[in-house]
């Protein structure tokens, strides 16, 4: 029996399920449905924005602020609604983000066991967690379609993909609202904890982020705005993002099922056999930072994946450049995460000059507490405005 909610998640789904899973929620995820959202994630940079300008002055702490982003893009994409992070206050969305993030250990050791030996999800029972976060997006889910049909509004997001799967396959209330938890729960914080790592990056590497800036105003001197298409052709911006990728991925290792047995060379030589069934745990945080394939590994350089020197294809070739995943369990909504980031890096570093807070730890401890890495203390940083002239 599968859990209503988390267990219809591909990320947890194993065979023919996750096949059957996969292939329903794939063609949300086409360039043209993500092209279609862009006007909606520019529409939450302008708020984040106008929110770091009225805090003035003050240190920003960014580990927060990015997960007032994503949440409020992922709300508008997923179910067209403003989920109003930037508006002060506590935020329903935002807090029910926090709540599912930190419901209890119970349910981070939930994923990170299932990770590691699907079997345990036998053991599990996460019912109560479900049933609150199944409620109070039951509501969210019934309010925005009922908005959408009486406003008779025609956007192609992933509601209106959830609209139109509800029609050809019958899906039920309950089928939608776990499509949508699916896009929210793997969504929003993989990319939120990456936007604060690149936004600390950039501040504690001035010439780097001078050098994004240089590029971005190029870029608009040539085009006149950054669209979905040029947003995508900026080569600097693609190693940045690339680069901060490498050096904190947030899935820190995954783990994959053998399905048949095969052998493996470890260090280049000896065949391993691995048997059929036994689980593997790729530890992409260790691979990305081993000096076998990284030279000077723990250092932010996005130099490293100049074009001229391959980029990151040559990394990913060897298997030693994996934030996503690879082969068919590749990362489902990179392409989208990918947009939302760099569209959010481009508004911020336009905008600000971006410095790194005296409240932020000189030495970066992760938090050993988050199932996600994250800098013990927070990303406290400063943004100085940049007035056009
Ligand atoms: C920077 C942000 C992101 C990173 C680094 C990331 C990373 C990953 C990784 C490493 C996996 C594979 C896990 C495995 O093989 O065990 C994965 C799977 C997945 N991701 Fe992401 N992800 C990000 C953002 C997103 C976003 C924005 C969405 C959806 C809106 C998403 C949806 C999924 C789904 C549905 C899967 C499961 C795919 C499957 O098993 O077939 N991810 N992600």
């Amino acid at each position: 029996k599968v859990d209503p909610i988390f267990g219809r998640n591909p990320f947890l789904l194993k065979g023919q399920e996750w096949k059957d899973k996969r292939a329903e929620i794939t063609p949300a995820f086409t360039q043209l449905r993500i092209k279609a959202m862009y006007p909606v994630i520019e529409d939450v940079c302008e708020r984040m924005k106008k929110y770091i300008i009225k805090e003035n002055k003050q240190a920003i702490e960014c580990r927060e602020m990015s997960a007032k982003f994503t949440t409020d893009v992922v709300s508008s994409c997923i179910f067209g609604v403003d989920a109003g992070s930037f508006a002060g206050g506590n935020a329903p969305i935002r807090e029910m983000g926090k709540r599912i993030l930190n419901f209890s250990p119970r349910l981070m050791l939930y994923f990170l066991l299932v990770q590691l030996v699907p079997a345990f999800k036998k053991f599990f029972k996460i019912s109560l967690v479900e049933k609150v976060v199944e409620t109070f997006f039951v509501g969210i889910m019934k309010d925005a379609i009922d908005l959408r049909k009486r406003n008779k509004i025609d956007r192609t997001d992933y509601l209106h993909y959830l609209l139109e799967l509800q029609e050809r396959k019958k899906l039920t209330e309950l089928d939608m609202v776990a499509h949508a938890i699916t896009f929210f729960l793997d969504g929003f914080e993989t990319s939120s904890i990456v936007l604060s790592f690149t936004l600390y990056e950039l501040a504690k590497n001035k010439d780097v982020q001078d050098k994004l800036r240089s590029e971005i105003r190029e870029t608009i001197k040539k085009h006149g705005e950054i669209t979905f298409d040029v947003v995508h052709e900026m080569p600097y911006l693609e190693q940045v993002v690339a680069e901060s990728l490498r050096l904190h991925p947030p899935a820190f290792f995954m783990s994959k099922t053998c399905t048949e047995s095969c052998e493996l060379p470890i260090r280049g030589t000896k065949l391993e056999t691995i048997e059929e069934g036994y689980y593997v745990v790729i530890p992409i945080y260790s691979i990305h930072r081993d000096s076998r394939y990284y030279e000077d590994p723990d250092t932010f350089n996005p130099e490293r994946f100049a074009p001229e020197k391959g980029g990151t294809k040559i990394y990913k070739e060897k298997g030693c450049y994996i934030p996503f995943s690879d082969g068919p369990r590749i990362c489902l909504g990179m392409r989208f995460a990918q947009t939302q980031l760099k569209l959010a890096i481009v508004s911020l570093v336009k905008s600000f000059e971006i410095t790194v807070d005296e409240k932020t730890p000189k030495e970066i401890i992760l938090n050993p507490k988050d199932i996600i890495p994250t800098i013990l203390g927070g990303v406290w940083l400063q943004f100085n405005e940049i007035k056009a002239k």
